[in-house]
């Protein structure tokens, strides 16, 4: 790859274009940085520029400052690694330029890369250029100025939501708003900046410098009044990133003592937060995403993705319909097919009030809604399956009716098409047993709802060709998927990580420890919901039949409680029917239900295995670990038995399966989302934890194992640490590196 390098180049009229060149997306790196600094050196020195135009090569203008180097001062807790730029290149060098200095924009500016364009004296765009300040996803503020410049040029208001939410716009909103002065096609782009920046140099444009703007301000007391109740959301929606309080403060700042003096408590807020965990954690979720595209034999062999136009859904219910909702709104062709007129009809309405859901909530606009609707069909028998790339199976989980369907789409299907299921725990060899086409043989494990959750693990077995692994890498990718290729085992990644967490809360409370003190403790540690809640939502029957597949695949380290037959005997099935652990009225939080109470000692009656009869009272801290440490205990036979690639594709998997819908990005919300492929929401910690291994890792994988060792004593073998834990704690190998770092390596992948 070319070196990171920043051109110079003067025209004969006077115009200094200074251009980064830093492929793919012209990152920010140090060395561009330098090329800058020097660069405006230069244009300021020589007496034949009049004026400068700063743009990036390759259509992409920047997207901020490169990530890598966070990495790197978090690994050294060097911040002497980081350049001064805010002032020193922004303020200095661009704002305070003697000439005239205009942003040619094409593609995306975001981050460091909008705040170098707000620098200048006016910004020139393409159309659809995206723009934004999504600092906050990485656990840190915008560093170069633009906690101060953004609310000038567009308002605090509109400035505030875009930083809080990371939420981009386009070009032509960035016009309206005053962000952007002119939009003009790519051709015309540097011609009109050019132009535009004599013109400021004539006196004949303005010749604003945006830290030294007001006018959007508003007053003090409306300024206030906006950052307070931002303050307040923020509190609530994301009580455990400082980032965002942070960020708010800062321009508060700005607001009262001005901006340069905004600016100078942004640098050090700035410094102080790449060295927090929560941004540690979130810098490594954002490279371990990007790696997950990286698959050996797959995406390294020279392959190239097949076009899917045309997909078929078997499957009306809540899964098919989803499934089917995100093919449509990524253009991509869809059958639906059911098996009677009533279910069809039933999936169609499903898929169509999917989509009316994201048009009322401002995600979509009704122009696309009509688009996605009429790639949309609904069929009962096979006859529209010979010209379709891809079907995706979403029946009910039954081995012979999967069976029966996938030899029946073998037949129908050209030989190209891929055929992919949705299960979410049967064995793919066995769901393909009885064809002939088991390299085309694939998982799709879409996550519910499959048009919002953003995680597809795709399911490989050791027949599933590299094709039809890439071709449905493609495929997710173009629905806005993160897809993680994965080894085929009981519950894959995710639900097979996370089978012990509801078991050991069980486990937790059989042994005394109040059910509702424990969802209080999840919940407050950051998981969504509490697992007992989380199981009144599912309803009992899902948590009973997932729960016996993984009893017979995985007997030895199963902990079997009665408490749901106790609580299906006795009419309650959570959620469903208003009757669970806790009791749900319309309108109202649920409430923790005392009736429960008798059942659970009748439970706890029945195994007895209270040591000495004396209920546990564990510390909240420890409360946590015993749930959480069986789930890494399980993440590593993941890593050990090669299910996933590499660990931070767990990480990836953990976090997304978690994660919070999209359309609420950032506020980092998330889930916790397990074998029961549900999900509910509440502020969350595991995403800054970086995911499950990476959490595991910062722990320190003895900790993890002595606990573990501890209690295995004490409870039994649903605690036994593996020997891939036990080996790694031993060796002070952490459990990301890779697997060969292990004596025992049984790759599925
Ligand atoms: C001081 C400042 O205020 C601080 C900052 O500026 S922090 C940075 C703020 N900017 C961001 O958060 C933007 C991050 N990047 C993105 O969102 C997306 O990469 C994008 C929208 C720019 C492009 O998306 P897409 O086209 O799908 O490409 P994507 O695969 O994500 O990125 C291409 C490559 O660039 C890398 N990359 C993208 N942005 C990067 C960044 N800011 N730093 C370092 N690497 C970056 C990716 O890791 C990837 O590398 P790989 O090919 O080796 O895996």
């Amino acid at each position: 790859m070319a070196e990171p390098r920043v051109t110079f180049d003067v025209g004969n009229d006077g115009v200094a274009i200074i251009t980064i060149c830093n492929p793919p997306v012209n990152t920010l790196a140090i060395p561009i940085i330098a090329g800058l600094k020097d660069k405006f050196n230069e244009a300021t020195r020589r007496q034949d520029v009049k004026a400068i135009v700063l743009t990036g090569k390759g259509g992409r203008f920047s997207a901020g400052f490169d990530i890598t180097v966070f990495e790197e001062v978090q690994k050294n807790g060097d911040v002497s690694l980081l350049p001064e730029v805010s002032v020193d290149l922004v303020v200095n060098k661009i704002e305070d330029c003697k000439k005239p200095v205009v942003a040619a924009v094409e593609g995306l500016a975001l981050g460091g890369g909008l705040e170098l364009t707000m620098g200048c004296h006016a910004r020139i765009a393409t159309p659809k250029t995206q723009l934004g300040l999504p600092e906050l996803t990485l656990g840190v503020i915008p560093g170069f100025g633009g906690t101060q410049r953004l609310p000038r040029l567009i308002g605090l208001s509109k400035a505030v939501e875009m930083m809080m939410l990371s939420k981009s716009i386009m070009s032509e909103e960035g016009r309206k708003l005053g962000l952007i002065d002119a939009i003009v096609t790519s051709e015309e782009l540097l011609k009109v900046s050019r132009q535009w920046a004599l013109d400021i140099a004539a006196r004949s444009k303005p010749w604003m410098r945006s830290l030294h703007r007001t006018d959007k301000l508003g007053s003090l007391s409306e300024a206030r009044e906006i950052l307070k109740t931002a303050k307040q959301q923020a509190k609530k929606t994301a009580p455990n990133m400082p980032q965002h309080l942070v960020c708010l403060d800062v321009i508060e700042e700005g607001v009262i003592h001005g901006g340069y003096n905004g600016v100078l408590k942004e640098a050090k807020a700035f410094k102080d937060l790449v060295l927090s965990d929560t941004s540690k954690g979130l810098v490594h979720v954002f490279f371990a995403q990007r790696t997950t595209s990286k698959v050996p034999n797959v995406t390294d062999v020279g392959l190239k993705p097949r076009a899917v136009k045309k997909a078929a859904v078997i499957g009306g219910g809540l899964m098919g319909s989803g499934i089917a909702t995100a093919l449509i709104l990524g253009n991509i062709y869809v059958v639906l097919k059911e098996i009677n007129p009533e279910y069809l009809l039933k999936g169609i309405k499903t898929i169509e009030a999917n989509i009316r859901g994201l048009v009322s909530r401002g995600k979509l606009t009704q122009d696309k809604a009509n688009k996605a609707l009429s790639m949309l069909k609904g069929v009962l028998d096979y006859s529209e399956f010979k010209d379709v790339d891809m079907v995706i199976e979403a029946v009910i989980e039954s081995i012979p009716l999967k069976q029966k369907i996938f030899s029946e789409i073998e037949k129908v299907c050209p030989h190209h098409c891929i055929l992919a299921t949705n299960t979410s725990t049967i064995d793919l060899n066995i769901v393909g047993e009885k064809t002939s086409s088991e390299d085309r043989i694939i998982g799709a494990h879409f996550f519910s709802p499959a048009h919002v959750m953003p995680l597809l693990e795709i399911v490989r077995t050791e027949k599933t060709s590299a094709q039809a692994i890439l071709d449905l890498m493609a495929v997710g990718k173009s629905i806005k998927k993160v897809p993680v290729v994965v080894g085929n085992c009981t519950g894959f990644a995710v639900n097979r990580a996370f089978f012990p967490y509801s078991q050991g809360a069980h486990l937790l409370a059989n042994l005394g420890v109040d059910i509702f003190r424990i969802d209080r403790v999840i919940s407050s540690f950051g998981l969504p919901i509490g697992p007992f809640q989380l199981q009144d939502l599912a309803g009992y029957g899902v948590a009973t039949a997932v729960g016996k597949e993984f009893a017979k695949a995985f007997s030895d380290r199963v902990f079997q409680s009665p408490l749901v037959d106790l609580l299906l005997k006795s009419g309650r099935n959570g959620k469903n029917n208003g009757k669970g652990y806790y009791i749900y009225e319309k309108g109202s939080k649920p409430k923790p239900d005392p009736s429960v109470l008798p059942i659970i000692e009748e439970c706890k009656r029945l195994t007895n295995i209270m040591p000495g009869g004396k209920v546990l009272s564990d510390t909240d801290k420890e409360i946590v670990e015993m749930i959480l440490f069986p789930v890494v205990n399980e993440s590593c036979r993941v890593l050990e038995d090669g299910i996933v690639v590499r660990a931070s594709d767990l990480d990836v998997a953990s976090v997304l399966g978690m994660s919070f819908p999209s359309y609420r990005p950032l506020i980092s919300y998330m889930y916790l989302l397990f074998y029961l492929d549900i999900f509910c929401s509440v502020p969350g910690k595991l995403q800054m934890s970086g995911g499950i291994i990476f959490w595991a890792d910062t722990l320190g994988p003895k900790h993890v194992y002595t606990s573990l060792k501890k209690w295995s004593q004490i409870h039994g073998s649903f605690y036994k640490p593996t020997k891939f834990l036990e080996e790694r704690a031993m060796k002070g190998i952490p459990l990301s590196a890779p697997v060969s770092s292990s004596s025992t390596s049984r790759s599925r992948l």
